[in-house]
């Protein structure tokens, strides 16, 4: 599929990442439009994480650039105008923070120093806890939550911040399909309202629900197009060595199976 790049709300161009000896992402180049939701897809090891961390700018790609509505990752996440959601997050379930305050740190880009919040950041952080439908555990503490309820909390986190550019890595992993239908609407949601959603994600069956685009990778883009693309079977058996005549691979997750 032929992309127009002019108003790219993301541009990765002929990105190559290593880890040491390990190259995860070779002559990457993916351009995304504003208000699109572009679902990333691929084995276990393709590159989808690496991917996401380089848009962020935690991860430095040893050839080629991102831009993220004509800014360098740094400049973008200064901004506030790009955020992230990782597959598990890195932080103490001990801590004595509840859901709301967590939300609220989303909002620090738009406090000043002292970090008081105005009453934008409150609101900003009501609606992102009701677009997630966690607003009645708001002052239960983080570590209270249960898997999937603790990844819609950090999905509202991403919300209150306002970002363009949203960085979703396996949302879905872990949630029932009650919330994962939720999710899934916010996320259309959030495209309507003009953010950009780049969503890792191994759940086939809801491709087409969630994604206008999808790639199809491993540590190459394979495919770039409409999700029913990446869904045919010729593909899948491109990125994930099955053969879809032996397996019923929209029936749950295709992620197990290595391409050499
Ligand atoms: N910090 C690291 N150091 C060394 N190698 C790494 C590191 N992070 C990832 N890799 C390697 O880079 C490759 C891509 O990994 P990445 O996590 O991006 O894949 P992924 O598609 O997100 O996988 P998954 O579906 O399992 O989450 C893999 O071969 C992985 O082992």
């Amino acid at each position: 599929m032929s992309i127009p790049t002019s108003n790219a709300a993301l541009r990765v161009t002929n990105v190559t990442v290593r880890y040491g000896s390990v190259t995860a992402l070779e002559g990457v180049t993916l351009n995304l439009e504003p208000g699109r939701v572009c679902g990333l897809v691929g084995t276990n090891g393709s590159g989808k994480s690496t991917l996401l961390k380089t848009v962020m700018g935690m991860v430095r790609p040893v050839v080629g650039a991102v831009s993220i509505g004509g800014a360098d990752p740094a400049a973008a996440r200064r901004a506030g105008a790009v955020a992230y959601v990782p597959q598990t997050e890195n932080v103490d379930w001990e801590f004595p923070i509840s859901v709301r305050e967590v939300v609220m740190t989303g909002r620090y880009g738009h406090q000043g120093w002292m970090r008081r919040p105005r009453a934008a950041d409150h609101a900003a952080v009501e609606s992102a806890l009701d677009r997630v439908k966690m607003s009645e555990f708001a002052e239960r503490q983080i570590g209270q939550l249960s898997g999937g309820q603790r990844k819609r909390v950090f999905v509202a986190r991403a919300i209150a911040q306002g970002a363009s550019l949203l960085l979703l890595d396996e949302p879905f992993a872990g949630v029932d399909k009650t919330t994962e239908a939720a999710l899934t609407v916010v996320i259309r949601s959030l495209a309507a309202a003009g953010h950009t959603v780049l969503v890792a994600t191994h759940d086939l069956a809801g491709l087409t629900f969630l994604c206008d685009e999808a790639v199809l990778l491993h540590r190459r883009v394979l495919v770039h197009g409409p999700p029913e693309d990446i869904l045919r079977p010729e593909n899948l058996a491109l990125a994930f060595g099955v053969n879809p005549h032996e397996a019923d691979v929209l029936d749950g997750d295709v992620h197990q199976r290595q391409v050499s």
